[in-house]
Formats: C-alpha cells, sequence, structure tokens
C-alpha cells in the first residue's frame, strides 16, 4: 500500500533526551500512536510535553532509530506534511503588523488552497478586514491558526496554543480537527491542559510526568469507553478526574519542590550565592 493511502503513525522506541546544558529532557519513552490517531499529551508543567512534540516533529535532534513517523526519521528526511503549531509560532512577529488577512493567508498557500482556506474562515469566524496591528489577541490566535492549518498536514503536533480562544471558537476548531483525521489520511497529538468538553475528541491518552511517560493507550484502555461511531460514551467529567488523580499522583511523588525533601533550591540554600535575602535584595527596596 502506497504511504499516502494510509495515515502516518508515529513510533517511539526508547527515546532519551539531554539538552545542551546537559539536564535530562526525557527518559526512554515508548510510544505507539496508530494511523488516524487523535492523541491528547497530558501532564504537569514541566513535565516533558513540548520537549516530546519538538522532537517528533524534527526541530530537535533525537538520538538514532528512537523516532519514526510512518518509518521515517523526521529530522534526517525533513517530513513533508508535519505541521508543529506552538509557542515560537505563535510569536512570530509578522502576525501583529499592520498587514490585511487576505495577503497573511495567501502568504501560506490560501490561493492554492482555495476551498480550505474558505472553510477555515468560516470556522475559525474570521473577518476578511481585519488588520493585524488592530485585532484582538484572540483574533489573532484565530487568523493565526488558520495559516497554521492551511496546508492539508498529513501529522499535526499541537502544543497547547488555544488559550486565547473563546469557547465556542474552541469548539468548532477541535470539531475541525476531528473532521480532518476522519476525512483525510491524518494523524494528530496535542498537549493541551484544558479538557472542557473535550472527552469525545482524543482517541488516544499520552501521560507524562518529570520527562516521563507513565501511561498511554487507546481511550478504551482508561475505561473512557468509545461507542461504534467513535465517540466517548463517559462524560467529560471522567476524563477531568482521571487527569486530576493522574497530577495530584505526579505531585505527590515528585515532593515539594522547594522543600528539604524536593530536588529544587530552598530560599536557605540560595543565601549569600546572589540569591535572595543579600545585598541585592537590599538594593531592590531602595
Ligand atoms: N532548553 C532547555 N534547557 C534545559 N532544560 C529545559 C530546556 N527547555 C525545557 N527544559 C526543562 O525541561 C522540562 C520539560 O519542559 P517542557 O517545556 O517540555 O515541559 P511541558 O510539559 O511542555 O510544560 P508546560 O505544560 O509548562 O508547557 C522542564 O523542567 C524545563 O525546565
Amino acid at each position: 500500500m502506497a504511504a499516502q493511502d494510509i495515515a502516518p503513525s508515529i513510533d517511539v522506541h526508547d527515546l532519551s533526551y539531554k539538552f545542551p546544558d546537559g539536564s535530562s529532557g526525557l527518559k526512554e519513552v515508548f510510544l505507539h500512536l496508530p494511523p488516524g490517531s487523535r492523541t491528547l499529551l497530558i501532564g504537569a508543567n514541566g513535565a516533558g510535553k513540548t520537549t516530546l512534540l519538538r522532537l517528533l516533529s524534527g526541530k530537535r535532534m533525537a538520538p538514532s532509530n528512537t523516532v519514526s513517523i510512518s518509518g521515517i526519521d523526521p529530522f534526517k528526511e525533513g517530513l513533508e506534511g508535519v505541521t508543529y503549531l506552538g509557542l515560537e509560532w505563535v510569536l512570530n512577529p509578522i502576525v501583529r503588523t499592520d498587514i490585511d488577512v487576505p495577503t497573511l493567508l495567501a502568504s501560506v498557500g490560501g490561493d492554492y488552497y482555495s476551498d480550505r482556506r474558505d472553510e477555515l474562515v468560516q470556522i475559525l469566524d474570521i473577518d476578511l478586514a481585519w488588520r493585524m496591528h488592530a485585532v484582538s489577541d484572540g483574533e489573532r490566535r484565530r487568523v493565526q491558526l488558520a495559516m497554521g492549518l492551511l496546508r492539508p498536514w498529513t501529522v499535526l503536533l499541537l502544543d497547547e496554543i488555544t488559550v486565547d480562544l473563546d469557547l465556542l471558537s474552541r469548539s468548532n476548531f477541535l470539531g475541525f480537527l476531528k473532521r480532518e483525521t476522519q476525512k483525510r489520511k491524518c494523524t494528530i497529538v496535542y498537549a493541551t491542559h484544558i479538557l472542557d468538553n473535550l472527552a469525545q475528541w482524543p482517541t488516544h491518552l499520552v501521560h507524562m510526568s518529570l520527562g516521563k511517560v507513565k501511561k498511554w493507550g487507546s481511550m478504551t484502555e482508561f475505561d473512557l469507553v468509545t461507542d461504534t461511531k467513535d465517540r466517548v460514551v463517559t462524560g467529560n467529567s471522567q476524563l477531568g478526574e482521571l487527569v486530576l488523580k493522574w497530577l495530584q499522583e505526579d505531585l505527590d511523588e515528585r515532593g515539594p519542590r522547594n522543600g528539604k525533601a524536593g530536588q529544587g533550591k530552598t530560599y536557605e540554600s540560595l543565601e549569600g550565592k546572589g540569591g535572595y535575602g543579600n545585598e541585592n535584595s537590599a538594593r531592590l527596596e531602595k
């Protein structure tokens, strides 16, 4: 079967990663996300979600033979169709200049993919008369999402960038993504802290903590049962309760960040090392 006949699968095999400063980013991660899946990446702040998404996208180099998307290493081969939308993309200054929406959309292929452009403009409720220096944060984000999703990607790696969207816009946006996986050959991994009204969206969950994948599997494996039409029979509260339980367990396992038992610094340990309670703070008080 030709590669384009099936959606990409995402495989991670024994992936450990250290940052350039030597600190540990990921430890022994294994994952298999099947073709056409919609995965929610769940974990506390600092759990390693962005680090994993950047490695999957090829933006950071993973060790050989640890990451493959449909059998291809995204860093080595610069895979066509892998779209990573994260914070640095959001911060691109062009979307704050005095520029109009049609010009921006045309700059990313809007005229070529005119059907997708028109659908995204409608779903994200974008006013083509907006000028980007004079829109709200949420309006700007909607235009950015239209830009990022315009080309028909096959793998979408989404690092929570929907925080500025109102509830209805976010719901329409997630509905659009779900339909994409149902009508095209594509696969999504979405890191988010916002679980409102999301129980019907994912096919898989990945739970990360301290750079490790603690659990992963299909919604059914987490007892969040789906019916034959791919809908989760259990409600939003079950997903929210499961994630709250995970985060509390993670916090209990890690211990207090700045306490004696924790791994972090205490105010006492910072004293006399250019930290707190020394001449620097006295200077600030003047
Ligand atoms: N360039 C870097 N060098 C060293 N450590 C880093 C670097 N980038 C991130 N880290 C550390 O790696 C850990 C994981 O960060 P990461 O951004 O992947 O977390 P996250 O799960 O995406 O968190 P959040 O939910 O806050 O976005 C954090 O403890 C962070 O401090």
